[in-house]
């Protein structure tokens, strides 16, 4: 069962010691008694939000039927103390005891409050299995921060067998995922909605995990948690960072980016990251290609002009093929000698991996790198870590991380959540775009947006997060625009729907 996503608050993703020692901290000050406090209000968070998935679900609330999935520790008992608010609405509760305890309060609370309580054998029986299939709502109280990652039975069947056409409820975090490092280990809960407690964690937004959690809704706690490291952007993050032209600005104050791209067999991918630039406000564009490409990118846009010259960055590589016998490869190496801010694309990955243009203590201020996850893995066998792409896609934090760290900068990694990561672990986790958007060509799109942003002067991790959010957002309203509820969309719809995007970042 799908619920409508909209677009997501703004969160910052935080560890499970830094919640810890925040919720260690806040307890500590607090009279005897309020720790209990805190569960109820976690209880009553996940029942309004329950409450209200089961109403969009079902058309009502009333006589439908709720399982509770309840592990051995106080995630169960937030789902056992949300079954109890459930009760009060008439909603039919069945909880299923995962392990031989269960918070005693909440078990006691749910069984006067009129809830079916049945533990759950190992493997389970038919008959503990019964509830789930009748289920309109699952509330997954499995296990949530003190969780080791996969699930052990009967909680590995109870997950396998939660129906399709359920929606689903997840306490913190969907139970069965990596809760630091977002990795999907084995058996796991997926989730329409995820509300989370006191803070986001690291899992809800790093892919995998990150899509096993479905819609997040964090629920304040009322205690301090450190800034995070990692974090999404929102509409108003984005519009802080975009360079807007000041009065009387002109094109090359506002910033001149330089792009090599394109080549004889991909002249489209240099009308494509032209594209991207050009909408998202580039001063001026100095573009650098072959003859065929140049044509093309001059008749899609008069407005670039033909030829190298003084810029404030450079976008290189998207549709370079490094082993034609073109001039590219030679141009990416001088766009690097320059010692300005680059993006490096597709080819100018290869190019630079190959050669001399690597420096790890010159490179993080400067270079934005941006693969995929075939590209990321060939990056790391270059740099001396063999990986294949499906192991970038099962941890693809911790292979950005890796790239960075052994390269000094800056790498997003795209992807359906796209993730932007410095060498020291700063990192931002985008996922605005709608599945419409993989699509051939709108990597070259990004790759526009991004360096546009680094001419105007903005940082490689703000410049790469703030485009992927541009793109993602461009990508939703080129969908929209087909009608109904979204509809395909070429990378060329995604640039032109590029402004909107930014004005929508831009208004107030
Ligand atoms: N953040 C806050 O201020 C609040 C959080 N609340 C909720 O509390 C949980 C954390 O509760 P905790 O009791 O610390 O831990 P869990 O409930 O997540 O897990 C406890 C037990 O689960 C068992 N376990 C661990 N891994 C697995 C697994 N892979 N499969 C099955 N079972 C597993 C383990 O038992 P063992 O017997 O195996 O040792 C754990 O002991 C937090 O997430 C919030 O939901 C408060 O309610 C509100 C305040
Ligand atoms: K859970």
């Amino acid at each position: 069962m799908q619920l409508e996503q909209d677009r997501r608050p703004a969160v910052a993703a935080h560890s499970v010691a830094a919640v810890r020692a925040a919720e260690g901290a806040a307890l500590a000050g607090l009279p005897p008694g309020a720790p209990d406090a805190l569960m109820q209000q976690a209880a009553t968070a996940v029942a309004v939000t329950a409450a209200r998935a089961l109403r969009e679900a079902t058309g009502g609330i009333a006589g439908r039927a709720a399982v509770l999935l309840v592990g051995s520790g106080d995630n169960g008992g937030d789902a056992l103390w949300a079954g109890v608010r459930l009760r009060r609405r008439g909603v039919a509760v069945t909880a299923l005891l995962s392990a031989d305890t269960a918070h005693p309060a909440g078990l006691a609370a749910v069984r006067v409050a009129g809830a079916r309580v049945l533990r759950v054998s190992s493997p389970p029986s038919a008959t503990d299995l019964a509830p789930l299939a009748a289920a309109d709502l699952v509330i997954d109280g499995l296990v949530g921060l003190g969780g080791r990652p996969g699930l052990r039975e009967p909680a590995t069947s109870l997950v396998d067998r939660i129906p399709a056409s359920a929606v689903v409820v997840a306490v913190d975090v969907p139970s069965g995922v990596d809760v630091d490092s977002g990795a999907l280990p084995g058996p796991h809960v997926q989730a329409d909605v995820t509300v989370t407690l006191g803070a986001a964690k690291r899992c809800l937004l790093l892919p995998p995990a990150s899509t096993a959690a479905g819609r997040v809704e964090v629920f304040d706690l009322g205690f301090d948690v450190p800034p995070a490291p990692l974090r999404r952007l929102d509409a108003a993050g984005v519009g802080a960072l975009w360079p807007v032209p000041a009065p009387g600005a002109d094109k090359y104050r506002r910033g001149v980016l330089g792009m090599v791209a394109g080549s004889a067999g991909y002249p489209g991918a240099a009308v494509l990251a032209t594209s991207g630039a050009v909408r998202a406000g580039v001063g001026m564009l100095r573009y650098v290609g072959p003859d065929d490409a140049t044509r093309a990118v001059r008749s899609a846009h008069p407005e670039v002009v033909a030829g190298a010259g003084r810029v404030q960055a450079w976008a290189l590589g998207s549709g370079v093929n490094p082993d034609a016998d073109d001039d590219q490869p030679a141009a990416i190496r001088s766009a690097l000698d320059s010692g300005l801010p680059c993006l490096l694309d597709a080819g100018a990955l290869e190019v630079w991996a190959a050669g001399v243009h690597r420096d790890p203590d010159d490179a993080s201020d400067r270079l934005l790198l941006t693969p995929h996850a075939g590209e990321l893995a060939s990056l790391l066998g270059t740099l001396g870590l063999p990986r294949e792409r499906a192991d970038v896609e099962e941890r693809p934090f911790e292979h950005a991380h890796a790239a960075a760290e052994l390269t000094g900068a800056c790498v997003l990694l795209k992807g359906a959540t796209t993730l932007v990561v410095t060498p020291d672990g700063e990192a931002r986790s985008q996922a605005e775009a709608p599945a419409w958007l993989a699509t051939a060509g709108a990597g070259d799109v990004l790759a526009g947006v991004a360096g546009a942003l680094l001419a105007g002067g903005v940082r490689p991790l703000d410049a790469g997060a703030a485009a992927a959010w541009v793109h993602g957002r461009a990508a939703t309203l080129a969908s929209r625009a087909a009608g109904g509820g979204g509809g395909p969309i070429a990378a060329s719809d995604v640039a032109a729907h590029v402004p909107a995007a930014v004005a929508e970042a831009l208004a107030p």
